[in-house]
């Protein structure tokens, strides 16, 4: 058994009842269930998944691991690796039509743990009154409390990798005349700002809510994490919620809710529009074809319409650029066989190249829009080649659309008669104006670069092999809305499908509905930097806003 068996809540769970059951014990549902039980409520985190970190009990990891109490998850510079399959992390496919993790922390298990801070002007612009910026506040600083974000991740304050970072900062802060910032003691500037990159780790190894929430939650008797557990659906009438029902080693089982408890899902921004859809909560077509295949439990007269659950789903547009020049050296952290020096130098100090997960800079900037809006834009630089590029003298920059994009989908069941979630074909350049801004801001870049063509590389300086140099918008525009190894391409950074406002309430409630709860990447905008810190923000604040209404005594009756 896990080593976190011996503390919590462990006494036949199944027959009990919860005053909060949270779905999902990824990024999101961790801090909720951290929250809510340090409130006193008896909390049931429920996750699909199994171990990962090796405080979890995980044990996947390479042999020069054997021998620590490391799993693969801990190890910064290991990021990469997931992408070459052969993990149990990785959620199984009739969960999510999608790459992600569904194991102990969710996607912070296997992300590479860039960690900003969004700008103000995110919840300010994007979200709805109680949560603008004044009002995240307090969240914002709980979280950086428990979790805080660093610049020096390698514990002997070094940074390794460095020549891409060098040359990066000769082109966007020297001759592009970017400012050359600290993220962390900036967070909401973010137009036509360079530097180094902040993450979450700890001490040299993985953090996130594994590594802190969910630490403190297990020490708590009124506190259970359930793996292998995989809910179904939400049993309901008309929105008020009685119990969850789970599949747990190929059986069937209800776990009951307390009167007046809440379910909390936070099961990613697929998973929980997904979970709702198969609850009966969602568009009145989609329940319609989920109910036709007999698998739906409830009654058409007891479901609860709301075209928004589902709606709006995002994820950032992105194109490698690969970069070449004479003075940079790439890098590649190898999973089996690390270069022994830089092996030793992790392992007896947490230190060198293994202690991040490769990203050298970041750069982020914002393209004006004639109505006044703006699009956001973020470059992120990496230590290798990709593809076909993948010399010594080569690394890559993602570019990404951030903030202010107009293209959006929407979670969609398959056809395949396992009405399995995952995203629509929409996602990406669905509103032309998306990649007119993006292409406009490569284009503005390139032109701070010294000439040059993939065939006559510069002598000094980065030369873009897969978009030349001297392309014009419309060329670079046709290249990133043209599907390559380096164009259109899904991030994975999933949000926005049952936004604040529109699918749930201010308080996180799903509308139509008394206590069923979404607080995960689904109920967030677009946001200008990559997502796990505005998550993360809106678990804490979502928690605070299911406290203060359960407080203020709203009964909730069957
Ligand atoms: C490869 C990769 C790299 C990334 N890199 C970064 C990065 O560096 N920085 C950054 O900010 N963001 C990054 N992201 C995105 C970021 O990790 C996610 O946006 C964020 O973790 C989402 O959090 P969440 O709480 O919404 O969901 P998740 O963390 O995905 O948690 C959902 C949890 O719910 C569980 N679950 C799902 N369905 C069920 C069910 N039916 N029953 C029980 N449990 C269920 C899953 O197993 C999972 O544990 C990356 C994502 C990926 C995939």
């Amino acid at each position: 058994a896990p080593p976190f068996q011996r503390r919590q809540n462990a006494t036949a769970w199944t027959d009990q009842e919860w005053d909060a059951i949270i779905v999902g014990a990824g990024t999101a549902g961790i801090i909720v269930a951290d929250r809510l039980s340090e409130a006193g409520k008896k909390t049931l985190l429920l996750e699909l998944g199994g171990v990962s970190y090796g405080i979890t009990g995980g044990t996947e990891k390479p042999a020069w691991l054997d021998g620590t109490d490391l799993s693969r998850v801990d190890v910064p510079g290991l990021y990469k690796s997931i992408f070459n399959g052969g993990t149990d992390l990785l959620c199984p496919a009739d969960v999510v039509n999608a790459f992600q993790a569904c194991t102990i922390g969710g996607n912070s298990a296997i992300n590479a743990g860039l960690y900003f801070q969004p700008p103000a002007s995110d919840w300010d612009d994007y979200h709805p009154e109680g949560w603008k910026s004044a009002d995240v506040k307090d969240a914002t600083q709980r979280l950086l409390d428990t979790q805080p974000s660093v610049t020096e991740y390698s514990m002997d304050d070094q940074y390794y990798v460095q020549t891409g970072y060098e040359e990066a900062k000769k082109w966007l802060v020297d001759a592009a005349g970017f400012s050359d910032v600290s993220f962390n003691e900036e967070p909401d500037n973010k137009d036509r700002v360079f530097g180094r990159p902040v993450y979450n780790y700890i001490d040299g190894q993985r953090g996130g809510p594994t590594r802190t929430y969910l630490q403190s939650a297990l020490a708590r008797s009124n506190f259970r994490l359930q793996t292998g557990a995989r809910v179904k659906h939400i049993d309901h009438i008309n929105g008020v919620a009685s119990s969850v029902t789970v599949e747990m080693e190929g059986s069937s089982i209800k776990i009951a809710l307390s009167a007046g408890g809440r379910i909390v899902l936070s099961a990613g921004a697929i998973g929980s529009p997904g979970l709702l859809m198969h609850s009966g909560i969602g568009p009145l077509e989609t329940l319609t074809n989920v109910s036709a295949a007999g698998l739906i439990s409830n009654n058409s007269s007891s479901w609860v319409i709301n075209p928004s659950v589902g709606g709006g789903l995002f994820d950032n547009p992105n194109t490698y650029i690969e970069l070449s020049a004479p003075t940079i050296q790439s890098y590649v952290q190898d999973y089996n066989n690390p270069i022994p020096a830089d092996r030793d130098l992790y392992l007896s100090a947490r230190s060198g190249p293994y202690a991040f997960a490769s990203q050298t800079s970041a750069f982020w900037a914002y393209m004006p829009n004639p109505d006044g809006t703006k699009t956001g834009v973020q470059g992120t630089i990496d230590s290798s080649g990709h593809g076909e590029y993948v010399n010594n003298n080569t690394i890559t920059l993602n570019v990404y659309g951030t903030s202010g994009l107009g293209s959006t989908g929407r979670v969609m069941l398959s056809q395949d008669g396992n009405f399995t979630p995952g995203p629509s074909s929409d996602v990406y350049y669905s509103d032309p104006r998306d990649a007119d801004n993006i292409a406009k801001f490569i284009y503005s870049i390139f032109q701070a670069l010294p000439q040059s063509t993939p065939d006559s590389l510069a002598a000094d300086g980065l030369t873009p092999l897969n978009i030349p140099q001297n392309s014009t918008v419309e060329e670079i525009r046709t290249y990133i809305t043209t599907w390559s190894e380096y164009a259109v391409g899904a991030v994975q950074h999933w949000s926005s499908s049952c936004r604040i406002g529109k699918c749930v309430d201010t308080d996180t409630k799903v509308i139509g509905t008394k206590n069923i709860h979404v607080i995960d990447a689904s109920i967030v905008s677009p946001l200008t930097v990559n997502p796990q810190f505005g998550v993360m923000v809106a678990a804490e604040k979502g928690a605070e806003r299911i406290l203060e209404t359960w407080k203020s005594g709203i009964e909730i009756s069957l």
